[in-house]
Order: structure tokens, then C-alpha cells, then sequence
């Protein structure tokens, strides 16, 4: 994966591109005093304008706990919260027009590892402190600003500049059994996985067929050869009407969980065989989903039959 995989998979280069597909977002520029902020460890006070902006910090440097003390005596100090009033308003602003209630991302991660500090443990997002709290918490969201270029394999060029961006998504229930990656090799799909593989889903396993076929469809039509990359990984959304949607693009590398596979195979240069554990080295067709139930199985040109993938997720769709 090289430095220029990773910036074309940054959320404002692809969302040009693929804007009709995807969840309506905003992308806003971050200034370089909020930038300084995510990044400082030592302020953990959160303002976004809307809530109190100040709150009592305990000087508790080198410390031991035993010192710590709970009255305002004078080891207590006041510590004012960081304003951004202009930016705030941005966002306010913005988050208003997606609907009340957001999905926000830097460049290209989520803090997913933050939600839980979040009162309601989600990513969901009403103002610039909810965004704050979760940015600063999160590891994802430091390795974005600090690291993104980590695991490049033209590690000595320079790195390329980044403008770093707060992006804001309208804010859809997503169901976790809707949702899959997909691993494109030189501008094919070469494999799926589902995306939560904590679970085993029955209807991935009994509709594979469907979900090959309408991911297969839905990459041919709208993203093949539409992209600055032939090698990148597509995460993808079915909703309940059957409703292929774009959810994200990244880096076809170990930046990227491999969810199912490993990216020794996806690299390899080998076709992805899902039947691996018993021998079968039959070429494929087309891609392999590898759900989650103890044996995966092998798909050639799948079937078209969306009605059945509809009756199976009869849950409310996202609003999109
Ligand atoms: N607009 C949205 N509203 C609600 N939930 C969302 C939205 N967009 C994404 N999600 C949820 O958040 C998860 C992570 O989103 P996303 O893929 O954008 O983050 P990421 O940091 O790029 O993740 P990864 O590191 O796995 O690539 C998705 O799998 C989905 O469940
Ligand atoms: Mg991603």
C-alpha cells in the first residue's frame, strides 16, 4: 500500500465521486487551533459553546491519588475550555442541515474505539462537544492525525500534505447484518466479508447468493474503473429494500482490517477459494463472501433474487 492509496481514500476525495451513493455528509475544514486541541493531552475540558465552558480540573500533576483533593481548596484550579465560536457555529450549523443528529469522521476514521464514553455508548452526535469528547477519547482519531501514513510501503518518501477535514454524516440506523466489506484487486471484487464478524448472521449465510449478486451488481455499475485506485476496500451497506449503499473506502493494506480473510490471501495473487479447509481449489467465478457460521462457503455467478434478501430484513430501512 503506498502514501497516495491512503490520501485517495481520504472521505473528500472519494465523496465527490461517489456522492449519489452514499449517506449525505459535510466536510468541513478543521483550523489548526481545533487540531492542536484533539492533539493536546493534557486538556480534557470539552466546549463546544452549547454546554458550560468551564469546569474544575484537579492539579494533580505527579501527584499520588491519596493527594488528590475533592474541595476547592487551593490545589483546585479553574480551567477555562477552549472556544471555537466561529467553527461551532460551522458545525452547528451543519448538523442542523444533515437533521439534528450526526456520524462524524476525521479524513478517513471513525472513533469507533470511543463510543464508549459516550452517555448513550454511540457515535451519535448533536453538537461540537459530543464530537469533541469522542475525538479526544479515541485512538483511531490520533492515529488519523498522527500517523496515517503508518504501514506505507514507500515509508522513505516524503509524506504528503494532509488537510484535515471534520466530515459529518447524517445519521442512519444501520442494522450490523447489513453490512459487508468488499476487497477489490486491479478493479475486481475479489472477496466479501461480513463486516461484523463477532456474529453469525443466518440470513448472511442463507442469502449469499443475493448478497454476491447485488454487491457484484452495484461495484460493476457504480464503482468499478470510477475510482483513483485499481486496489481499495469498499465497505458496503444492503438495507432493507435490498438498497446497495456506499458506507466507505479505504486502503487496500494492513491499515485495514481484513475482517474474515487474512491479507496474506487477499495479496497473495491466489484465488480466494472459501472452501479452503476442505481442498476444493476450484476457481471462482466471482467474489467470496465468507460468512460466519464454522465453514464458509464458494459462490460462482450467484442468482438474482432480491425479493428474498428483502423478506429477510423486514426491519425499517435507514434513512439515508
Ligand atoms: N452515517 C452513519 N450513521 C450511523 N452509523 C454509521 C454511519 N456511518 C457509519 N456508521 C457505522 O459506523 C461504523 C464505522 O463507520 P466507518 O466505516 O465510516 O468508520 P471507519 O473508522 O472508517 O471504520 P474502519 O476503520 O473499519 O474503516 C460502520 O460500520 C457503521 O456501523
Ligand atoms: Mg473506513
Amino acid at each position: 500500500m503506498k502514501k497516495e492509496q491512503v490520501v485517495n481514500c481520504q472521505f473528500s476525495v472519494w465523496y465527490p465521486i461517489f456522492k449519489k451513493h452514499t449517506i449525505k455528509s459535510l466536510i468541513l475544514p478543521l483550523p489548526q487551533n481545533v487540531i492542536d486541541y484533539l492533539l493536546d493531552d493534557g486538556t480534557l475540558v470539552v466546549s463546544g459553546g452549547d454546554n458550560n465552558n468551564q469546569q474544575n480540573q484537579t492539579n494533580n500533576s505527579d501527584s499520588e491519588e491519596e493527594d488528590v483533593q475533592w474541595s476547592d481548596d487551593e490545589t483546585t484550579t479553574t480551567v477555562t475550555a477552549p472556544e471555537f465560536p466561529e467553527f461551532n457555529s460551522k458545525v452547528l450549523e451543519a448538523i442542523n442541515t444533515l437533521g439534528g443528529c450526526v456520524f462524524p469522521k476525521l479524513n478517513w476514521s471513525a472513533p469507533r474505539d470511543a463510543n464508549w464514553i459516550a452517555l448513550n455508548s454511540s457515535l451519535q452526535c448533536q453538537s461540537l462537544s459530543d464530537i469533541f469528547l469522542l475525538f479526544k477519547s479515541s485512538d483511531f482519531i490520533t492515529h488519523d492525525l498522527t500517523q496515517p501514513f503508518l504501514h506505507s510501503s514507500d515509508e522513505d518518501s516524503p509524506n504528503p500534505a494532509i488537510n484535515y477535514e471534520l466530515v459529518l454524516r447524517k445519521w442512519s440506523e444501520l442494522l450490523p447484518g447489513g453490512e459487508f466489506r468488499c476487497f477489490i484487486k486491479e478493479n475486481k471484487l475479489i472477496g466479501i466479508s461480513q463486516r461484523d464478524y463477532t456474529q453469525y448472521y443466518h440470513h448472511i449465510s442463507k442469502q449469499e447468493a443475493q448478497i454476491c449478486h447485488s454487491i457484484q451488481e452495484f461495484f460493476s455499475q457504480h464503482v468499478q474503473y470510477h475510482f483513483l485506485d485499481e486496489d481499495f476496500v469498499l465497505d458496503v451497506y444492503i438495507d432493507s429494500w435490498g438498497k446497495v449503499w456506499l458506507i466507505d473506502l479505504n486502503p487496500f493494506g494492513e491499515v485495514t482490517d481484513s475482517l474474515l480473510f487474512t491479507w496474506e490471501e487477499l495479496t497473495s495473487g491466489n484465488s480466494l477459494s472459501a472452501n479452503q479447509e476442505q481442498g476444493d481449489t476450484a476457481q471462482q467465478e466471482g467474489p467470496v463472501l465468507t460468512p460466519v457460521c464454522g465453514t464458509s462457503v464458494s459462490v460462482g455467478r450467484p442468482c438474482v433474487n432480491t425479493s428474498l434478501w428483502k423478506a429477510l430484513c423486514s426491519a425499517t430501512p435507514p434513512v439515508m
